[in-house]
């Protein structure tokens, strides 16, 4: 039976067992376990910048988020029945990993997914439940949002919005160091999501780059609730010993007696104010305990050769006291001085990779840019007072309505039933084969996802040559398979459902010098590009006036940048050089009159069409393009393009005649041609193999996904 939890007239009380009790979870190293008063423990960090340095650690244990085997392609909530289909891997921490999911309605989120196998004691379920319920009653734009959360028979999954651009720390490592200009605008979102906790007596506890998300747009979203703590009055203290090493108050490690607020969130701000500016933490040192004493002594300097602003310094100054009362509070952060610099509007996310540059950032326009930013965030001028306390419980219980709580975080429940509950159903493999099959039978029109052959199964790669005739019985599955590998394709975020009923995409010319730089291409429409070997891509306008930059080229949340030439920034100058040395390479040596075909324009949107992905085989090579399109083209020279997830197809022949029809239209065209085939002795009749050909695309696109789901899920 599952465990339902109503609201309470008590106040939510995040679980606390950890009070007084070292936590000895392996989870991230955000907990310090019995960090002595005077330092003497010590133990390896991480050689660069790291938020986590190594615990001292007598035997290496092993994360509990290995425990989380992926999760099948079809999860069902045993809560309520609905059904989510797996998409890919996102990450892992030391408790959870995430998958991108998909909803019966299209809808993605990110599920942290915990391994039911690593919730054997009371108190590790007592605290993820803690973290549930205080992140499930957060609702703010820069925290990540909380959808819901489940039960199957392995796991537990949190659904989180997704948050594509990954987080600080990932830019970070990229980046090494921000503009003040990005400082200031990560940090007014960052203010505004704390003060809102705040006001609702949650300290986050392990505000760090790690922790901080960001979404598609370049906006903030904190997440990770799991240090959370929630104070139930004004005179209550936090006495555990928790956080990240680096980011960690002198009040939380030497404070014991008096124990800790939420000041240790404000100094946390300034470390990250700190690491984005300079580059790295503030008292970042090789042992764990010298960052302790560094803390202490509130060591650290700001680099001569690093320049940084006076308001910049003064402000990690002020958050960097030792006494958190005399920290400035969120309002009067938001209010410093620092914040009259340059402020832009928005975040490109090219600044996930290189420096961006603003051109007129007026004072007054980086005032209304501020004023704007700080109000989307509930901090500033006329948001007011800072840190307001709730007046009643009313405030501090979850926002939404009671939900029912995944039944293995019952208090109730044994490790004994945990383990009986993880244990993996017997012949499991079988049973999915059977309802595979039978699904197929009952169902023609929806057959399951997963491929059919298993031969590609096993290998990933297609294994027989276009011109062998398809065995009989696969020929009926020829059309649904492909439509059905797009819907999965679709569905893992690889290609878009098309809202376009037409083939938009063309490669027209291609030239792979992958061995160094890439893919290069001419398009239809008379773009061309480089898809680079690092997944970035560059594609230039057919008037070669402006050009895309595309990051994750091959990644659903690919970023897509529009520049003209004369301002294209400094770090695409090589790259954009290798896309004009491509071009013009292409129209010297390959130009073929394939742009004589009816192909439309396909920048209509402002948007340039880029390649997202590509495959060579023995006989042909395949293109995946921006508009979801994926092109075959056999070394014959024959040429199939399918669109819109596998319904509509574009044939193009070896003397360049093309014809564009539904997928169903084209294979039943195939089967009259190798019927004709049949009854002339089996002789080719018009040479064109066209139903092989589609038993080509169907087999690739089955070993592609296959290799795409067994990378996906490659943890
Ligand atoms: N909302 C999200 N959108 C996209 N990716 C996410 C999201 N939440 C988590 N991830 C990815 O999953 C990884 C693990 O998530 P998270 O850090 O919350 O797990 P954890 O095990 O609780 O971590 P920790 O070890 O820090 O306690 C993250 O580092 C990130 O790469």
């Amino acid at each position: 039976m599952a465990l339902s939890h109503q609201p309470t007239a008590q106040p939510l009380l995040l679980t606390e067992f950890y009070e007084n009790n070292a936590y000895k979870s392996d989870r991230a190293m955000s907990v310090v376990p019995h960090v002595p008063q005077e330092c003497e423990s010590a133990s390896k960090p991480k050689e660069q910048h790291q938020e986590e340095p190594k615990q001292k650690a007598a035997k290496p244990k092993e994360k509990p988020s290995s425990l989380c085997k992926t999760p099948p392609t079809t999860i069902r909530s045993k809560n309520n029945g609905a059904q989510f289909h797996r998409g890919i891997f996102l990450g892992e921490g030391g408790f959870a990993r995430c998958f991108q999911i998909q909803d019966e309605n299209g809808n993605v989120y990110a599920a942290k997914t915990i391994a039911k196998a690593s919730l054997t004691s009371a108190k590790t379920r007592a605290k993820l439940l803690g973290e549930i319920k205080v992140h499930q009653s957060m609702d703010h734009p820069n925290i990540v949002k909380f959808v819901e959360c489940f039960e199957d028979d392995v796991n537990v999954y949190i659904l989180l919005e997704v948050c594509s651009n990954k987080t600080l720390m990932d830019m970070h490592r990229r980046r090494k160091r921000f503009t003040e200009q990005e400082a200031r605008y990560f940090l007014i979102q960052i203010l505004g999501a704390v003060k809102y906790m705040h006001g609702r007596r949650v300290i986050h506890r392990d505000l760090k780059l790690g922790n901080i998300f960001l979404d598609h747009g370049m906006n903030i979203k904190i997440g990770d609730f799991g240090l959370a703590a929630l104070l139930l009055s004004d005179t209550d203290r936090k006495k555990t010993i928790c956080g990240t090493p680096n980011y960690i108050a002198p009040e939380v490690l030497f404070g014991k007696e008096d124990g800790h607020s939420f000041e240790v969130d404000l100094w946390s701000v300034g470390i990250i104010l700190y690491a984005m500016l300079i580059g790295k933490p503030p008292f970042q040192s090789k042992e764990v305990n010298l960052i302790y004493k560094k803390i202490k002594a509130i060591e650290y300097e700001f680099p001569a050769e690093i320049k940084i602003s006076p308001e910049a310094k003064d402000l990690i100054q002020s958050l960097l006291n030792k006494d958190p009362n005399a920290r400035p509070s969120l309002d009067q952060i938001a209010d410093h001085p620092f914040f009259h610099g340059e402020m832009p509007s928005h975040l490109p996310s090219t600044c996930l990779e290189g420096v961006p540059h603003w051109k007129n950032l007026t004072p007054s326009l980086s005032r209304r840019n501020y004023l704007k930013l700080a109000a989307a965030a509930g901090i500033g001028p006329g948001s007011g007072d800072a840190n307001p306390a709730p007046t009643s419980d009313m405030d501090v219980r979850p926002r939404k309505p009671a939900k029912i709580l995944p039944e293995c975080l019952s208090p109730k429940v044994s490790a004994t039933n945990i383990r009986q509950l993880t244990e993996p159903p017997k012949q499991a493999v079988t049973r999915k084969l059977t309802a595979m099959v039978s699904k197929i039978k009952e169902s023609p029109n929806k057959p399951p996802l997963r491929p059919l052959d298993k031969n590609v199964v096993a290998s990933g790669l297609p294994h027989r040559s276009f011109t062998d005739v398809p065995p009989k019985e696969e020929i009926y599955l020829l059309r649904e398979t492909i439509e059905n590998i797009g819907r999965g394709l679709a569905g893992k975020g690889i290609i878009e459902a098309s809202t376009h009923k037409t083939i938009r995409g063309f490669v027209s010319q291609w030239v792979d010098y992958s061995n160094k730089y890439g893919m290069g291409y001419q398009l239809a429409d008379g773009c061309s590009g480089v898809y680079f070997n690092d997944t970035t891509s560059v594609v230039l306008s057919a008037n070669v006036r402006n050009f895309d930059y595309i990051t994750d080229s091959n990644k659903p949340w690919a970023g897509q940048a529009t520049y003209t030439l004369d301002e294209a920034p400094q770090f695409l100058t090589k790259k954009l050089y290798l896309v004009k040395h491509f071009r013009e390479y292409m129209m010297e040596h390959l130009y073929i009159p394939e742009r004589a075909l009816d192909h439309r324009d396909t920048s209509t949107d402002g948007k340039l069409v880029y390649m997202t992905d590509y495959l060579r085989t023995k006989q042909a090579i395949m293109f995946r393009l921006s508009t979801g399109e994926i092109q075959f083209n056999f070394n014959d020279h024959h040429k199939i393009v399918i669109g819109d997830a596998g319904r509509r197809a574009k044939y193009i022949d070896a003397a360049r005649n093309s014809t564009e029809l539904p997928l169903t239209q084209l294979v039943h065209r195939a089967k009259k041609i190798s019927k004709l085939e049949q009854m002339s002795g089996g002789t080719s009749y018009d040479n064109d193999h066209l139903l092989q050909r589609l038993e080509f695309i169907r087999i690739t696109l089955v070993g592609w996904y296959t290799r795409v789901s067994a990378a996906q899920s490659k943890v």
